[in-house]
């Protein structure tokens, strides 16, 4: 491949007349050209024929699938010229990368990243509905439209795209455990592509997605992008491990709930399976309103807002996690109760990293002391009917919700974690049943009539799929106080557990308020007086 920087570009290309250089990219540049015979503007995407890499020729065969698409550029000409490659689409603006490099905070303002992730998601609902990938999501790749389209985010760069639909045989491309090269960028592309090796689909487009938005609102970036492109394969190899490792929890943290929740959402998708783009775009919709935005998606800029309101904090050295460890005793306790040899609660590394893609590597190992191995379900048909709780179970189970509510207390953000919804996880499945494996509380937000994860009751009187407001938050947790201190059975308290568990998985920030406290020192006692 000849040095671009000694390239002579042509004046002329096709009907094109060629005048600034836009940009340039791994295999090509970009001019700001006008058509000779209609004095039309556009972006002429150039690329020697010889290019070894000629992403010209790949992206000609998506920009026909993709045409008519909101925020997609029209392709007005492609071709070859002498020995040149082009296509020439709409003339844009600004990528989000050259914003990003522009501003003066040292995150994005929320509202911005509401209109990026609304937008974004919305351009791959097209793409994936035509059978594309994208591949290649990154800030470079989305571009603002000139005015009167300036408040559109096009996305642009099919270089690395591939239609996922077989253009034959209609189908999903089949997933494969083929050593495969890495194909799309070190920044954003998901775990499973970039360190895993595996066969991109929806889910990895997603992913990309969810990292691109968590990295506007880090002060610095994520922190594997922060020594730049590595240049070695040992770079390459500590970047991808400190990608690899980094916890939803630990990125997200300080970030408003959807973030952490979208990448956890985008990481538990199945290969083949249909994001829920509906969902997500409005989960970002409410977050805007929530937080005294307009939820418009309209991406202006400057941002009539620009102070941040939110930014990721770095997360604690892991030694300063004492609420994992503490969480982790209870439900020891939980584990460890004198159930005979009843099937009951769950395995507990299941538990604790349930909703995470690939447990973290120090919650792989055996913890001290060893606990009793408990089964998720019990494979034991058998087994049922034997469960009935005991009354010393009760008693024991009141103080362990007593020793809960203490490590709670004693959190100086009191705010419920995995390991906090766990411990609500196994409590329920102890009152209700312990041979059943119940949904897990804290999970995706159920969304108008499609399937919920949530159980039916869990949104009771709250509206399913809205956020709690504070006040609703308040008022539901004070009802469910009073309720608990008069429940009359297992099953009952059971319910209230996961109504208690789904107040606080939709309120922002996940807090343990008062009325939370009050709560679960009645169902202590509730549990006690039962016992
Ligand atoms: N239609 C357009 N109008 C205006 N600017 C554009 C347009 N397309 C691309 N650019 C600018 O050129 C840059 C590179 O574009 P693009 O990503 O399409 O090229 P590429 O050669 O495939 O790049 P890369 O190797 O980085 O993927 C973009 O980040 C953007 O700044």
């Amino acid at each position: 491949m000849a040095d671009r920087r000694q390239i002579k570009y042509p004046r002329i290309v096709g009907n094109y007349e060629l005048h600034q250089k836009l940009g340039a990219g791994y295999s090509g540049a970009i001019f700001c050209a006008r058509n000779i015979h209609t004095n039309q503007w556009v972006a002429l995407k150039l690329q020697p024929i010889d290019e070894p890499c000629p992403t010209n020729r790949y992206e000609r065969n998506f920009y026909p699938a993709l045409q008519g698409g909101v925020g997609i550029p029209t392709l007005w000409g492609s071709g070859t010229y002498g020995c040149w490659d082009y296509l020439a689409i709409d003339l844009l603006g600004a990528s989000l990368d050259s914003l990003h490099r522009s501003k003066k905070t040292d995150v994005w303002d929320l509202r911005s990243v509401c209109c990026v992730a609304q937008q974004v998601i919305s351009r791959l609902e097209f793409m994936h509905a035509r059978g594309v990938l994208h591949r290649d999501i990154q800030l470079g790749n989305c571009v603002l439209g000139l005015p009167p389209n300036n408040t559109t985010i096009y996305m642009i760069d099919f270089g690395f795209s591939k239609f996922y639909i077989d253009q034959r045989t209609r189908r999903h491309i089949p997933d494969s455990k083929e050593p495969r090269d890495f194909i799309g960028n070190y920044w954003f592309s998901s775990v499973r592509v970039h360190c895993r090796g595996q066969v991109p689909s929806r889910r990895d487009d997603m992913e990309a997605v969810a990292l691109m938005l968590i990295h506007m609102l880090t002060p610095g970036g994520l922190h594997w992008t922060r020594n730049g492109v590595p240049k070695t394969d040992e770079a390459h190899d500590r970047l991808m491990y400190e990608k690899r490792t980094a916890r939803p929890e630990d990125i997200c943290r300080g970030l408003p709930p959807p973030f952490e929740e979208f990448l956890r959402y985008c990481r538990r998708l199945g290969f083949t399976e249909r994001p829920d783009y509906e969902r997500w775009i409005d989960e970002f919709k409410e977050l805007a309103e929530e937080h005294g935005f307009p939820g418009d998606p309209a991406f202006v800029w400057p941002p009539p807002n620009p102070e941040p309101t939110v930014r990721a904090t770095a997360a604690p050295k892991p030694a300063a996690r004492l609420d994992s460890g503490e969480l982790q005793g209870v439900l020891n306790g939980l584990a460890n109760m004198q159930l005979g040899d009843r099937p009951a609660l769950a395995v507990r590394d299941n538990l604790v990293n349930r909703d995470a893609n690939t447990p973290p590597e120090d919650m792989q190992k055996p913890q001290k002391p060893a606990p009793k191995v408990i089964h998720l379900v019990s494979d034991d048909e058998s087994a049922r009917g034997e469960n009935a709780n005991r009354p010393e179970d009760n008693a024991a189970l009141g103080k362990l919700v007593r020793q809960f509510s203490q490590v709670m207390e004693e959190q100086k953000s009191r705010m419920l974690t995995k390991e906090g919804f766990a411990v609500l996880d196994a409590l329920h499945k102890q009152l209700a049943d312990p041979s059943v494996c119940a949904a897990p509380i804290r999970t995706a937000k159920p969304r108008g009539s499609g399937a919920s994860e949530v159980p039916e009751s869990a949104g009771q009187g709250g509206g399913t799929g809205e956020r709690e407001t504070r006040w609703g938050k308040m008022n539901k947790l004070f009802r469910l106080g009073q309720d608990v201190r008069q429940a009359r059975t297992n099953e009952q308290l059971a319910q209230l557990v996961v109504e208690f568990g789904a107040v606080i998985n939709r309120s922002n920030g996940r807090t343990v308020t008062k009325d939370g406290f009050g709560f679960l020192a009645g169902l202590a006692g509730r549990l006690e007086s039962l016992g």
